[in-house]
């Protein structure tokens, strides 16, 4: 979604596009033949399976090349309903809907264990399959020769209105998903590494879900197509439907809610006025795909959408945010904790190993943090400092080892469930989704404490309404308790570095966490932000949140901290009180002239 952000996506910056698509919708009334309706009929087919695809491709980022066979599935299932067992189109194109939606999630599991190239070519694979397939039970689909037969039970422009209703179904329902948990989850796994797995997103069923989702739109072009064509053939539905789809979402704009439709028009119009153009449609596709990748990598919505922005920036003032006066983030970050949670018995690593090509970037190294501690992790580059963080937050196994949080075990779950047990983190280098809004940053954090199902959040049902006002009161609400003036619909992007830390740490609080890992948290800082982060660090603390710091500015983690380890070559070297630890004769030598 490089730009699902409300901001970008909203209607007060797209509407030159709806006008637009308004006209290109309403054209075939004002010309009102029964050839136009069916041109257009079969445009607004390929947009619907493109609104799908562009969920998930440009929202999950997986490269499918087997679109144009699901959509061919749904076509056999209904044109062989429709005229070998008389369905109805209705009841045809549901069963339709659920096959694309089977055949999508079986398409989508080798995704879980191969990487995008890898399933992109096993997805060719499968277009192979299912013309095969088609051929081989040709009693049934009447195989290389065409399925004949579906009656004619809708008029074009019938059909044409049903395409409308369906688009503007899929792009609702998009709409609705790229802008809840759903939508962030799915784009964190894309785009933000391991932010989504520690922000407790499940990232493998969500995948599993887009493919659904994408299947049933694939399925409900395949009925709609079987309708509108009458007769099938197995190269109607082979590999270069599949490119055709991954161009027109790339030529739109990639993760933009309009972008299938201004791909598809663009491409749909190209080889319509150019007709002599017709035989030279792969070459065509695959040239345009590489130029719009290479030159154009938001596709013409970006390109328009840049235009329109710089005009804008000329005339705009930009948003003054003022400083906001420090409160309490304890108290707005946990705010039902009391002091029953303290007795706890924090968190405790015990015994840690891990190697790397049998280096031990990790050797026996042990810890505790009581409840509500703030204690401090430093040592020299390399040290195992961050990997220490990976193997609490479940991203590295330990060969040897293992990790609690009050007495509960978190090593041999996976980082999604570690975070869902109370483990919240902040990276190096802050991993944010940079198109995204600053709310929506921290909306991510808040992906485990949504109550609403699955389909209480696509149907929108006042659970889920609910949930969203919350959270979203929330997260404005430790967005303000930082003190600083940052803009909550500002993409996180823009924000200088610092900043950016900060969000990440209330993205962090969002699920209100037991313990709080942050890597080289003041990295960066200007003086006022360092000021912000020592007193977000207090005020957590004394609220009972429990801190684990890694940090190499010592002067001021000396300052903070209540207790510290000092590795060196991933084995402990001392630990205690911050006067025991830094006043110890070994660091004092070896390391603080390094580190301070
Ligand atoms: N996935 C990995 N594969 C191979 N080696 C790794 C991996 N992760 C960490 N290491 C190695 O483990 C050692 C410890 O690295 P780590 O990043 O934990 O150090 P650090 O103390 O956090 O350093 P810094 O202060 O520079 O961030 C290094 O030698 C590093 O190269």
């Amino acid at each position: 979604m490089s730009s699902s952000s409300a901001g970008r996506d909203g209607f007060a910056r797209t509407w030159p596009w709806w006008v637009l698509v308004a006209a290109a919708a309403l054209f075939p009334f004002i010309a009102g033949s029964d050839y136009i309706f069916f041109k257009a009929g079969m445009v607004g087919i390929y947009i619907l399976v493109a609104i799908g695809f562009n969920l998930l491709y440009g929202i999950g980022g997986q490269v499918s090349l087997g679109h144009g066979a699901i959509l061919g599935v749904g076509a056999y299932v209904t044109g062989v309903l429709m005229a070998k067992y008389a369905w109805g189109f209705y009841p045809a194109g549901v069963a339709a809907i659920v096959a694309g939606a089977l055949v999508g999630v079986i398409l989508g599991l080798p995704a879980l264990r191969l990487s995008t190239w890898y399933f992109a070519l096993i997805t060719l694979g499968f277009s192979q399959v299912v013309v095969g397939l088609v051929e081989h039970f040709k009693d049934l689909t009447g195989g290389h020769g065409g399925l004949v037969g579906i009656p004619i039970l809708l008029m074009p422009d019938q059909l044409y209105v049903i395409v409308l209703i369906c688009i503007v179904a899929g792009l609702t329902l998009y709409r609705t998903i790229t802008h809840s948990r759903l939508g962030r989850g799915l784009l964190a796994g894309k785009e933000a590494g391991e932010a989504g797995a520690i922000s407790g997103v499940p990232a493998k069923g969500l995948k599993l879900f887009a493919f659904a989702l994408s299947g049933a739109f694939a399925g409900a072009g395949g009925a709609l197509f079987a309708a509108e064509q009458q007769v099938l053939t197995p190269p109607q539905f082979g590999v270069e439907l599949s490119i055709f789809f991954i161009v027109v979402v790339v030529a739109g704009g990639t993760g933009r809610w309009l972008g299938p439709v201004i791909g598809s028009l663009a491409f749909f119009a190209l080889p319509e006025l150019l007709t002599s153009l017709e035989e030279w449609r792969v070459v065509i596709y695959g040239a345009a795909l590489l130029a719009f990748m290479a030159f154009a990598p938001d596709g013409i919505m970006g390109a328009g959408d840049a235009l329109i922005e710089r005009i804008r920036r000329r005339t705009r003032k930009p948003r003054v945010i003022p400083p906001r006066e420090p409160v309490d983030v304890g108290k707005v970050a946990l705010p039902g904790r009391d002091d029953k949670e303290l007795q706890g018995a924090g968190l405790v690593v015990d015994g840690v190993t891990i190697r790397f090509g049998g280096i031990a970037a990790l050797d026996g190294a042990s810890l505790a943090v009581r409840p509500g501690g703030i204690h401090a992790l430093v040592g020299p580059n390399g040290s195992g400092k961050t990997t220490l963080l990976n193997v609490i937050t479940g991203i590295y196994v330990p060969d040897e080892g293992r990790v609690t949080l009050d007495a509960r075990e978190l090593t041999g779950n996976v980082p999604w469930r570690i975070a869902r047990m109370g483990v919240s983190r902040t990276f190096q280098t802050p991993r944010l989704l940079k198109e995204l809004s600053v709310r929506e940053n921290i909306l991510l954090g808040g992906y485990p404490v949504e109550h609403a199902s699955t389909p209480e959040v696509i149907a929108r049902l006042p659970r889920a309404r609910r949930d969203a006002k919350l959270l979203r009161a929330r997260a404005d609400a430790l967005l303000s308790a930082l003190g600083l003036p940052i803009d909550p619909e500002a993409p996180a992007g823009e924000l200088p570095h610092g900043r950016q830390r900060l969000v990440e740490i209330a993205r962090a609080l969002m699920a209100e966490p037991g313990v709080l890992l942050l890597d080289e948290p003041a990295a960066g800082l200007s003086a006022d932000e360092l000021e912000s982060l020592d007193h977000v660090i207090r005020d957590l603390s004394a609220a009972g949140l429990t801190v684990l710091l890694v940090e190499h500015h010592i002067g001021w983690v000396r300052s903070i901290c209540d207790s510290a380890t000092v590795l060196d070559q991933g084995r402990v070297v001392t630990d205690g009180t911050p006067e025991e630890v830094f006043g110890h004769a070994r660091v004092r030598e070896t390391y603080l002239g390094v580190m301070g």
